[in-house]
């Protein structure tokens, strides 16, 4: 087991600079109260780009500048290809079985080929088309209803459940009827696994764990959670060996975990507990990004009429003679998807990316890092940093900055750009990248073409509150209430 102990710092280490620390809390009192990535920014702004911060116990470097970012994701990325797993996590994940919080090492090297030749390849991405297709058609029927009668959408409940039934259904397939409550269990492990509770800022009092609460509170998630993916695993195992095995397009990605767990040949022991924590991650790292993500763009859009009239024009007159967006046809559009980048580089969805663990003393731009230490890049900080977002208003949603001959022509969030960093970049990068823009593709065209969308009560549409929620990823915190105004007819209605 790995030691979740501070490592030890000083004797002689060149240490990031930081801020004052308190005995037990460390640097929390400068955090406490704010939304972290926030307020993180303002601490590098007088501490610098490489920053030691304590979080309660624990060693936390933040990275805030696209130099300092590029060598911990680039040159030393292999020093720090680490996640550190949380007292939460630890039970949550079964001990880190999973893929995302798996520490680096042959089980993660595994279950990352695993994800990316079979479960989030370009082609399984395209095998759930229809998935999308079909669940977005659902969600378009519901929003004609509303324009039918004068009403608004609250949109994160309409694009959650449409993401949601579109993940749920390509990772687990149709036939799922503990659906409702195995998303609510999940919110709430999302929740927890958020950090910033006692059982994580001081993992290694096993009492604050018990008196708080939280460890209870895992250990309940975790039952719940995983005793429905239980049933899914069961109820797929019979229904193979039924069928006889098989393989195809058509399977969803329990299918094919337990192809992949039949096969001969493996060099690891890929046993069903796994399989349990992959179908976890994939449901819980699927949905709540790429809902955030669809929530902040029409946001964006309304917030700024001129970027939705572009983008809404070329939405229809690409798709006008088919009466409906086909996913197929989406990189014809140019425009929507600047919109996209530009509602990624203002909204990361996981802001703070996912914590990375030093895995052997490292130095960055010229600190040393100790190993073990947690090391978090503020992306949403790079994202709206003036200093790579020349014009004098990085604040400001403007998607032609990406058009050729803007300032910003070129920059893609592909992992090689380290001031935009949505996927973050290097061993780590997110895999389920393709998996999630389809949705948000398909979706947001889908959204522009058939309806235009007002925020009714709000005279001037720059005063539409943007103010974000804590998190683990960066929800909006008031309703976005929109009314849709039917001006393509949907299909079925
Ligand atoms: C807009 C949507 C999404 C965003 C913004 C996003 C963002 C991220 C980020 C920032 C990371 C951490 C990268 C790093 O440490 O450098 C990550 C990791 C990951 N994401 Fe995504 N993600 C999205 C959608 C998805 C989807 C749809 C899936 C799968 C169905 C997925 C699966 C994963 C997995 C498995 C990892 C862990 C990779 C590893 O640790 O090796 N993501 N994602």
């Amino acid at each position: 087991k790995r030691q979740l102990r501070a490592p030890a710092h000083g004797h002689g280490l060149r240490l990031a600079p930081g801020p004052w620390q308190l005995p037990v809390i460390g640097s929390l009192h400068h955090i406490a109260g704010q939304l972290p990535h926030r307020a993180m920014r303002d601490l590098a702004r007088r501490h610098g780009p490489v920053m030691l911060l304590r979080i309660g116990e624990v060693p936390t470097v933040v990275v805030s500048s696209r130099e300092a970012a590029r060598e911990v994701m680039k040159t030393h990325d292999l020093a720090f290809a680490s996640r550190p797993l949380s007292p939460t996590l630890r039970v949550i994940l079964n001990d880190g079985r999973d893929i995302i919080f798996a520490p680096y090492g042959d089980h993660w090297r595994q279950l990352r080929k695993i994800c990316t030749v079979e479960l989030l390849s370009a082609r399984r991405v395209q095998s759930f088309r229809a998935v999308r297709e079909e669940e977005v058609a659902t969600a378009l029927r519901a929003c004609a209803e509303a324009a039918a009668a004068g009403a608004v959408v609250e949109m994160h409940e309409r694009l959650s459940a449409l993401i949601a039934d579109a993940t749920v259904r390509a990772v687990v397939g149709d036939r799922f009827e503990s659906r409702d409550v195995f998303l609510r269990a999940l919110d709430r492990a999302v929740e927890l696994a958020a950090g910033f509770n006692p059982a994580d800022l001081w993992p290694s009092s096993r009492l604050v764990g018990r008196l708080s609460g939280v460890m209870r509170r895992a250990h309940e998630c975790y039952d719940a959670v995983f005793g429905i993916i239980d049933g899914i695993v069961k109820e797929h195992q019979q229904r193979m060996t039924a069928a006889g095995g098989g393989s195809g397009m058509d399977e969803d990605l329990v299918d094919v975990l337990l192809r992949i767990q039949d096969d001969a040949g493996l060099q690891f022991p890929f046993d069903v507990e796994i399989i349990k924590a992959v179908i976890f991650d994939m449901v819980s790292a699927g949905t709540e990004t790429t809902t955030t993500t669809l929530e902040w763009a029409m946001a964006e859009l309304v917030r700024n009429p001129r970027a939705m009239e572009t983008a809404t024009t070329e939405v229809r007159r690409a798709f006008a003679a088919h009466g409906a967006v086909r996913e197929h046809a989406l990189g014809e559009l140019r425009y929507l998807h600047l919109v996209i980048r530009e509602t990624l580089r203002l909204h990361p969805a996981a802001p703070l990316l996912l914590p990375r663990e030093c895995r052997e003393p490292c130095r960055v731009l010229g600190y040393d890092v100790p190993r073990g230490t947690t090391v978090v890049v503020n992306a949403w900080a790079l994202g709206r940093d003036e200093r790579y977002w020349p014009g004098g208003d990085p604040e400001a949603f403007r998607p032609e900055r990406f058009e050729d001959g803007g300032e910003a022509a070129g920059v893609e969030f592909k992992g090689a750009d380290f001031e935009l960093l949505p996927f973050g970049s290097g061993r780590r990068m997110c895999p389920g990248m393709a998996f999630g823009l389809a949705s948000v593709e398909l979706a947001l065209a889908s959204l522009l073409f058939h309806f235009d969308w007002e925020a009714p009560g709000i005279a001037d549409p720059a005063e539409l509150d943007m103010t974000e929620a804590f998190g683990i990823t960066t929800r909006r915190k008031a309703d976005l209430l929109l009314r849709p105004i039917l001006r393509v007819p949907v299909p079925g209605v």
